[in-house]
This record gives C-alpha cells, structure tokens and sequence, in this order.
C-alpha cells in the first residue's frame, strides 16, 4: 500500500517521526508492505511554494491508498488571509477528497484514570466514538468574510449550511460503526435555534426511522458538551456537524488524560467500505512545546493503527499496536502531559521506544 506522509508543523514532524518507527516496525516484522512517500502541508508548504497544500502533493495523496498527517498551523503564519492559512492545507484535503466521516474514538486507559480532569468512576473503561461531518457545515459555507462600512466598522459573516445528502450520508457511517459497537447513536444539533439543525434533526429522524436496528437519540450541543463531563458512559456513538464535532472530541480528550492520546480517522464510506483515509491526531501543531521533544505521539500512533484497520484491512496488527500503546502506559511511562506532578517523564522518543520494546514482547509471545 503506498502511504502519503505529511508532517506539517509545529509537533507534526515530531509525532510523525515517531510514528514512522512504528510503521516502519511493522514493515520489518508484520511482514506488511507499506511504500512510503512525503509531502508538504501547512506552513511548511506555505514556506516552501506559498500555498496550504499544493496541487502536486493533493495529487499525490489521491494516487496513495492511506495519508498519514502530523498537524499545520502556528504563530508565524497567523497573519495570513484565511485562504492562504496552514490550516486550509487539511481542509482542502477533506475537501478535495470528500473525506465526509472523521472518526474520533475516546477511550480511556486503566493507567491513566489519574490523569483525566474528572473522576475515576466517571471515565473508567469509556470507550465512545465521535462521528463529526468533515467536509461542510460553517467551515466551509459561503459567504464568508469581513467587510469594513463606510463609517470603518468591521462586521464578519461565515455561513453554516448543509444539503440533506450531506447529513444522511454521515449518518450512514455513524449507524454502521454503531452496528459493530452497541448499536447506539446520539445525534447531537442545535435544532431550536438553527435552520440546519432542524434539518439535521429531521433527516437524522428519517434515517433512524429507516433503520430500528439502531437506537437513536438526539440531544443539544450545549447539553451534550454538559453531558461529556456529567457522565460520559451514556454514549456510544455521537454523529455530529463539523464545529459541534471538533469541539466536542477536544472536550471527549480531556476525559481521557490528554489531547495527545485521540487519534481520528477521515473517510469517505464506512469503514467495511471504501479504504482510503486521512489519519491524523485530533491535536493541532501545540506551539508551546513544538521543538523540546516531549509531544505525546500516542495520538498519532494510535492513528497509525486506525490505518492499519480501514486502509489495510489488518485488524490483527492494529489490536497489535492498540495493546503495545496499553501495555506501555501500564508500565507506568509517561509523557509530561499525561504524568502526575513529581512523576518521572519521558520524551516522545522515550514513549516509542517503550511502545516498540512492547510490540516485540507480545510478538515473541506470539510466535511461542
Ligand atoms: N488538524 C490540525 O492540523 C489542527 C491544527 N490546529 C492548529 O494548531 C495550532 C495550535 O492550536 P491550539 O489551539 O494550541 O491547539 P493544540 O491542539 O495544538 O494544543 C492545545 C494544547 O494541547 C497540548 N497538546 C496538543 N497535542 C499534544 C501532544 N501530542 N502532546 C502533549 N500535549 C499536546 C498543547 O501543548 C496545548 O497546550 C493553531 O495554529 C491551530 O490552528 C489546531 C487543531 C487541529
Ligand atoms: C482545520 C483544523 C485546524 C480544525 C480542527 O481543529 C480540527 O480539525 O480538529
Ligand atoms: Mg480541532
């Protein structure tokens, strides 16, 4: 399979790196045949040839079968006009590829119930899934802008819409997904203030209507983003709009220790479905502590296994990897956004290192 690498910015090149260890450790002993490529994205490209993302490197991710992507943005390009920003380099490659489903699974670890901001028994053993729609909604709507009146005043507009094939055909990987979990989905909008959540509402209610298997619910954003830290364990799967959905996975992080531990997957079909993705942390670049070397690379790790499951259909070696990221969190290493104050630290090539040690024990076991 021919993997498209795009580190971007800030911590991406790091966690990326990382993760290519990983990649490349199952390459040498999974006997999976991963061809790799690289491109630029974000600032990196901006700096590079002046645009997010180049049609060379959109090219080149159409011709891959999976595209493995660290994060864009920072400081230095904050003041570019919207269009040009390291961010459109994602967006145009959801976008341009129609990459409609970003799958956000939160799970929590045993090892880490210390780290969550809530309380043991609230996160203990919460496995949830957050489906946003990721290639509408307002971040994509027009018209967009700001405008300066006569008088100088300022006034921006940006425009959240969405066409009902949009909303069903998220919801149709919501629903399948949830067919393979507890057949629960909570379909969360804003239906008493905005036209496109009673749009969402009445579509969501169709296709729930249409398919009984399935129990669906729905709820307001402002009550689910309440609900999230009250009592997480209600929910199964969440479908969701764009906005509602990158704000909640953030919050849904916090459950589980740290925005360094969410991977996410951005497809086009259910995952039995078509097979090419985006696989990205949840996280964005994270200035602050870009170029020390102590960036969680589970998220992006864990990514690499949600590839491994959709993309290359090995779901054998993704649970591999899954229980190589327990085991090593279990054995008490820690990277500083995840440790307790005074615990020992590790670096995000301290991680790997434990989560590789851990891929060879169990397949060692495995051959014995
Ligand atoms: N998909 C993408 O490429 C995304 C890009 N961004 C961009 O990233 C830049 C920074 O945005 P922020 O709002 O600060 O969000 P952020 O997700 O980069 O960071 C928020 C906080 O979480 C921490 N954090 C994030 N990932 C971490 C990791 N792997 N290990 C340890 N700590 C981690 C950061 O240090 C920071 O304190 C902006 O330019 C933003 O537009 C933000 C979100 C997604
Ligand atoms: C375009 C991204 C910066 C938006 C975001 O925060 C995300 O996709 O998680
Ligand atoms: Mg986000």
């Amino acid at each position: 399979m021919k993997l498209l690498v795009l580190p971007g910015d800030g911590i991406g090149p790091e966690i990326v790196d990382q993760t290519l260890r990983v990649v490349n450790w199952f390459t040498e002993n999974a006997g999976l045949t991963i061809e790799i490529d690289y491109g630029l994205a974000g600032g990196a490209s901006i700096d590079d040839c002046g645009v997010p993302l180049s049609d060379e490197v959109f090219a080149k991710a159409k011709a891959s079968d999976a595209v493995l992507f660290g994060a864009v943005g920072g400081p230095k390009w904050d003041a570019l006009p919207r269009a040009s920003r390291p961010e459109m380099g994602i967006l145009r490659l959801r976008k341009g590829l129609d990459l409609y489903a970003n799958l956000r699974p939160a799970i929590s670890f045993s090892a880490l119930l210390g780290a969550s901001a809530l309380r043991p028994e609230i996160v203990r053993d919460l496995d949830i899934l957050i489906v946003r729609e990721s290639t509408a909604g307002v971040y994509f709507g027009e018209p967009r802008g700001i405008v300066t009146s006569a008088d100088g005043a300022r006034a921006a507009t940006d425009t959240q819409a969405y066409h009902e094939n949009e909303i069903r055909r998220v919801c149709e990987v919501a629903f399948e997904l949830a067919r393979a979990r507890n057949s629960r989905v909570c379909s969360v909008d804003k239906a008493n203030v905005m036209e496109t959540g009673a749009l969402w509402r009445a579509v969501t209610t169709e296709f729930g209507n249409q398919n009984p298997d399935i129990e669906l619910s729905h709820m307001y954003a402002d009550n689910c983003a309440m609900q999230l830290v009250r009592a997480p364990k209600q929910f199964d799967v969440i479908v969701t709009d764009n906005l509602f959905g990158d704000i909640l996975s953030d919050q849904a992080a916090a459950l589980t220790g740290s925005l360094g531990l969410l991977p996410s997957a951005t497809i086009a079909h259910g995952a039995a479905g078509q097979n090419f993705g985006v696989y990205e942390p949840i996280h964005g670049s994270a200035p602050d502590i870009a170029g020390k070397g102590i960036a969680n690379p589970i998220a992006t790790i864990l990514s690499f296994a949600m590839c491994l499951r959709i993309s290359l259909d090995a779901s054998r070696e993704a649970a591999l990897l899954e229980e190589a990221v327990r085991l090593a969190l279990s054995g008490g290493i820690r990277t500083p956004d995840i440790a307790a104050p005074g615990e020992k630290t590790v670096s995000s090539a301290g991680m790997t290192d434990a989560i590789l040690s851990r891929l060879n024990d169990l397949s060692l076991k495995r051959e014995a």
